[in-house]
């Protein structure tokens, strides 16, 4: 029996099937876009978009920064989804409604998931805007219990106890790399570990001084719970971590962030972002995609 957080292979086939009868595009590639980042969508070609709250069975956007719009198009002539937006659990969402779309785009035939985030530097040579791509990450929440997989496992999305070492494509992320030199932007690409908190508060100094040394480069709220969901039914994902601010780890400094900050150093890096995701849409291979596993959920 299902609790009343989880969520029927129904629901998202429903989701998906209205979503199939309302566009023509049948994205491969999914791009969800971090706060600030929503320029990303707009790089789209023949676009199709739809409301959030037009959707059947989609959650809200409630942050600022988050457009709450779905939109279907094509990068370099590649088919492709983009989320405007996307849903956090510190917004009051259980993980299942925070990863819905994840298991969506999977129904609708999405293989490879491409996640983008604003990201707090821990790291001390890390730089704001600096662009970091994502090698790991650390669920802080999935420690505590908190896991988008939790309760009974659906099998025709993914195994009940999935890996989750080789979440992120090594493939993707050397090409990532190879696209940042041909770009001149080496210098402020890094490549780290992304740790996800719940938030919505900022860290402690006391808290950053604990992630910094367990290895975290960066720190978010979000992005976690959609690539375990991503990896759990065998897409490929690449991510990306846009550093909006230092995390402050010294009692003598006197700086504070807030989500004003975060999404002005965004706006700053979100041509070039948009620039990077392109290029690699571009010259990816999609039809080679070979994913962690297969399973029979794509219609
Ligand atoms: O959706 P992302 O992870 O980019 O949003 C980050 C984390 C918080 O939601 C917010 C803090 O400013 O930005
Ligand atoms: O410093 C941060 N911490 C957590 N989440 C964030 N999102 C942007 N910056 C940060």
């Amino acid at each position: 029996m299902l609790s009343k957080d989880q969520i029927s292979q129904y629901d998202y086939q429903q989701t998906a099937e209205w979503l199939l009868s309302q566009t023509q595009h049948r994205p491969k590639v999914a791009i969800i876009c971090g706060s600030g980042l929503g320029l990303l969508a707009d790089g789209l070609e023949s676009q199709k978009s739809f409301k959030y709250e037009d959707i059947p069975g989609f959650p809200k956007s409630t942050v600022q920064g988050h457009a709450g719009r779905l939109v279907f198009g094509e990068l370099q002539g590649k088919a492709c989804v983009c989320m405007q937006g996307r849903f956090h659990m510190y917004e009051g969402y259980p993980l299942s409604k925070v990863t819905f779309p994840i298991r969506v785009f999977k129904l609708i035939g999405v293989e490879t998931l491409i996640v983008t985030n604003a990201a707090g530097s821990l790291a001390d040579s890390y730089h704001c805007g600096d662009i970091m791509i994502i090698k790991d990450h650390i669920n802080f929440p999935g420690f505590a219990g908190l896991n988008p997989l939790n309760g009974p496992n659906d099998d025709k999305f993914g195994p009940r106890f999935p890996p989750m070492s080789g979440a992120y494509d090594k493939g993707l992320r050397h090409l990532a790399r190879d696209i940042c030199k041909s770009m001149a932007i080496s210098e402020f690409v890094q490549e780290g570990v992304y740790c996800m908190v719940g938030g919505p508060n900022f860290e402690s100094i006391a808290e950053a001084r604990f992630l910094h040394k367990l290895g975290v480069d960066a720190v978010g709220m979000s992005t976690a719970p959609e690539v375990v969901v991503a990896s759990h039914c065998g897409m490929r994902v690449f991510g990306l971590s846009l550093i909006t601010n230092k995390v402050v780890k010294s009692y003598e400094d006197t700086e504070m962030v807030n989500h004003d900050a975060v999404l002005e150093v965004s706006k700053m890096r979100s041509e070039t972002l948009q620039s990077l995701v392109t290029e690699l849409v571009g010259r990816m291979d999609i039809n080679n995609n070979t994913a962690r596993s297969t399973n029979e959920c794509v219609q």
